[in-house]
Parts: C-alpha cells; structure tokens; sequence
C-alpha cells in the first residue's frame, strides 16, 4: 500500500512517501521497547505531561497550518479542519491536567488488610488509525499513553501520510523522547508481525470491521490487549414531540458531517409516524440546500469524499439499495468531473430485507425509517450489527431518558448529536468494537491495575 497525498477535491497526487522497513520496525521497537524499561516511563509522572502541555502549544501556533494539510489530505471542511485541531490540543491538556489523579494508587476496603490498586504502564503499543480524523485518531492514543508511560508505534491510514509525519513532528518538537511515538509507513503484514513482537503488549485500532477483525484475531492469537473503534449505523430518533426546526437542522449537519465519514454521525433517521411527513419535507430540503464544493471555501458546507475508491463503494451500496425496493428520494449519484464529490442523498422505504437496512453508508446517504411508537423506535435501533452512538429528540427529556437507556450502543445524545469530547468516554458495543477512549476510562485501558494487599498483623 502506497503511502500517498492526494487532494480529493482535485485528485492530484501531491506527494508519496516512502515506506518503512523490516529494519526500520526493529530499530522502532528497539528503541521504543528501552524506553518502556527506562526511568521515564516507570519513574514521575511529571516530565511526561509537561510534553503533553508543550505539544498542545505548538498545536495551538500551528493551527491554521495543520487545519489546511488535513483539508487538502482527506478533504474536511477548513472550519472542521480547525475544529479537530482544536480538540487535539484539548485532549493533549485534558490528560496533562487529569492524568496523575486517575493514575494514582485507589484505596480498596478489605477485611485482609491493607489494599490498594496501583496503575503502571504495560509496555509498547501499536496504534492502526484511519483518515477521517487524522490527528485527533492518533491523540485519542499518544496522550494517555504517554501520560501512563507506554511507547506507541503507528501505522495511520494510507491516504493521510503528511498529517502522520506532522504529528510526529509536534511531538518530537514538544519534548517527547525518541520512542515515546513512532510513525510507521508499513503494511498490513508488517502490522500483523509487530503486534507478534513479544515488545508489544497492546493495540488500539479504528477503522473498518475487516481490518479491526484482523488486527484483533492477532492480538488474540499472541495474547495481547486491544481496543477497537469500527463502524456505526447510528440511529438518529424524532419523536412526535420534538422540536422539528432543530432536529432537522442538527440532522443535516450530523450526517454531511466529514462528508458523512464518520462513524457516530447520523445514518438511520427513525422517525415518529406523526411526524414523519414534515420532518422529510424539510430534512430534504436541508440536504438538498447544502453548498457543495472546495472545502478550503469557508462558505462550502459539503466537501468530497476522502477517495475516489470511496465514491466508488458507495455508489455500488446505493444501486444495490434501490434494486433490493429502496426509494430514492433524494440525490443518489456521484458527482460528474474532478473530485469526490458524492450528492447528498436520502433513501426511503428499506426495507428489512434489503442489504442496506443492516449497512452503514459512510458517505452522505441518509436511511429514513418511519415508526408507530417508542418501542418500535428502539426495536428499529437496536436490529443492527452495530452499537456505536445514537441520538433521541423529544422535548419530554424522561421520555428520551428511557429510550436511550434502551437502545443498545455505547452512547447516546439526547437533543443534540453524537460527538466527542476528551472527558467523555469513546466506544461501542456489538460489531462497533470493544473498549473506551478518552476519559478516565481511557487511560486505563492499558495499564496494569495492580493490587497490593499488606495482611492484617
Ligand atoms: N471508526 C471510525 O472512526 C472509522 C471507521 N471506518 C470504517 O472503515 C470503513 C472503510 O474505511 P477505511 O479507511 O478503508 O478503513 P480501514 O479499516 O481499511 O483503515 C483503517 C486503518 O486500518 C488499516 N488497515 C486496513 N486493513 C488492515 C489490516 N488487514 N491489517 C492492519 N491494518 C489494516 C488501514 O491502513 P491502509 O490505509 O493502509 O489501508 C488504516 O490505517 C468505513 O466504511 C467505515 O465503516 C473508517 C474510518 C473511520
Ligand atoms: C467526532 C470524532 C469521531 C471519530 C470517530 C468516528 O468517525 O466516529
């Protein structure tokens, strides 16, 4: 796989990168490997989150710069561009500020005496990361790992290699010493033997179930904690009492989001059968409003898709949905010339057995499902492979209270739509993958919780 910068709003290739070796992944995991055995990874916790600090100034100087090279790399919008710069250097501090109160020794009650859980790193991590996010993915890995003492090496998604080398470059730049986060331009082979390297104790992936399936089975076969962040098919429900105005607005905005790359973005639109109706006409009407375009104009609201492989896979999903009964109510196609670009689309009448009720469209296709009542709201929710995110609008908040504690994901936002935040835990259940990022919870994924126990006298 070709470690390449195109620009999906023009498809010029700008620039390859060469790949790493077989000694180049020795030389990484020996050094990285030192590190784990070191002073500063067992040693104060201090110097690690003062890197953590530094890296979130430099991100902060650098911002408009690092903004444009994730635009012209995957094609956000600038203004989500800045936004996801924004949140990197939030994490970045969230863990240098909450790092050490999470890490520190918790007290347990015993009746055998003296009990405490200590937190202590556990060795060098692998990090698999995709594009759509291409510097808070890998953020959302370096900073509790960092700030518990364990090395990274990663292998980021092939089609954003000049956000990779510039991350690395922050982190170098803040202080980090040479092994705390290595950028890796390898294979999947080469990922499949670093995870089998007895020097790597861990591994954090997000992307697609077929590489999370991969990267887990080998963690497994070797033993080896992991943590996985896939796909979603996140349900965005309408009750008949919501505020119609806001929920279509939010709608919008959830599923062009990233050009609707994103995984806890909305995807399956329930809505109240009392309500359906006049929710449609205007969500239509939203989508089909959109400014489409170069995603550097601050004026675009829908930009292309990362890749021309992506409109390709997409449009086959769409075909696929219209032959097995799926309306087309709105848009469709691929757009005709240079770039990604794909028409915001909506799909009605999916039926459940049409491969599209159970698929998640990563792109800017909405499914609209139209129910009687809660109950089958959260039923329509909860018949899908996944489990990632989920939104619920009603103005009676203890009637969404009780549908999201239902609906079986690992978050759900009640009149506003799924997002993330560093002090919010990131994850999902079923085939949306396993274990928490960010949060409390996050930083603990990868350490080992020890107890320590001194017997009664
Ligand atoms: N949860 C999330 O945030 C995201 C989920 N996705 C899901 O993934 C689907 C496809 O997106 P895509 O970017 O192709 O996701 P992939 O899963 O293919 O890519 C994610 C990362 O995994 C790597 N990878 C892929 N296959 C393997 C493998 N067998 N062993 C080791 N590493 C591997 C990729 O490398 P390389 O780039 O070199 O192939 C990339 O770094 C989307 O439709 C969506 O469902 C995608 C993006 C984000
Ligand atoms: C808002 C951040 C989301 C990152 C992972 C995803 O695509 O859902």
């Amino acid at each position: 796989m070709a470690y390449q910068t195109i620009n999906p709003t023009t498809n010029e290739l700008i620039k390859t990168y060469p790949n790493h070796t077989d000694a180049d992944i020795e030389t990484a995991l020996d050094v990285a490997h030192k590190l784990y055995k070191s002073e500063w990874s067992k040693g104060p916790i201090a110097p690690r989150l003062q890197v953590l600090e530094r890296l979130a100034d430099l991100i902060d100087a650098r911002k408009e710069e690092l903004a444009r090279i994730a635009t012209v790399e995957m094609g956000k919008l600038i203004s989500d561009a800045r936004d996801e710069v924004w949140i990197i250097a939030e994490i970045a501090r969230y863990y240098a500020r909450n790092a050490e109160k999470f890490l520190a020794p918790s007290k347990i009650d015993s009746p055998l005496g003296e009990a405490w859980v200590e937190h202590h790193p556990i060795g060098v991590l692998l990090a698999v990361e995709p594009w759509n996010f291409p510097y808070y993915q890998l953020m959302r890995v370096f900073a509790p790992a960092l700030a518990a003492g364990n090395p990274v090496v990663a292998k980021h998604a092939s089609i954003v290699p000049h956000c990779a080398s510039v991350f690395e470059e922050l982190v170098n730049e803040a202080g980090a010493p040479k092994g705390a986060w290595k950028n890796l331009f390898i294979t999947s082979t080469q990922v499949a033997n670093i995870i089998a390297d007895d020097r790597v104790q861990g591994a954090a992936m997000t992307g697609s179930e077929g590489a999370g399936s991969a990267i887990a089975a080998q963690a497994g076969k070797y033993l080896k904690k992991s943590t996985l962040e896939m796909g979603g098919n996140d349900v965005f429900v309408v009750l008949d009492d919501a505020d119609l105005d806001k929920a279509v607005e939010i709608g919008v905005f959830s599923r062009l989001h990233i050009s609707g790359q994103e995984c806890i973005c909305a995807k399956r639109f329930v809505l109240h059968e009392k309500i359906a109706d006049k929710f449609l006409q205007k969500f239509t009407a939203g989508m089909a409003g959109v400014k489409m375009g170069d995603p550097l104009d601050e004026n675009t609201r829908l930009g292309p898709m990362s890749s021309a492989e992506a409109v390709k896979g997409l449009s086959k999903q769409v075909e696929r949905a219209l032959a097995h009964g799926a309306t087309l109510h709105l848009g469709g196609l691929a757009v005709e010339g240079e770039g990604n670009f794909f028409e915001p689309t909506i799909l009605t009448h999916i039926k459940r057995d049409n491969p599209a009720y159970f698929e998640e469209f990563f792109g800017p296709v909405a499914q609209v499902y139209v129910v009687k009542n809660d109950d089958e709201a959260v039923e329509l929710a909860n018949d899908s492979r996944y489990g990632l995110a989920g939104a619920v609008f009603s103005q009676n908040i203890e009637r969404a209270k009780s549908l999201a504690s239902r609906i079986e994901t690992g978050s759900v936002w009640i009149n506003t739509f799924a997002s993330t935040s560093p002090e919010l835990p990131f994850g999902g259940v079923k085939r949306s993958g396993y274990g928490r990022e960010l949060s409390e919870l996050g930083i603990k994924e990868f350490v080992n919780q020890k107890l320590v126990l001194v017997a009664k006298s």
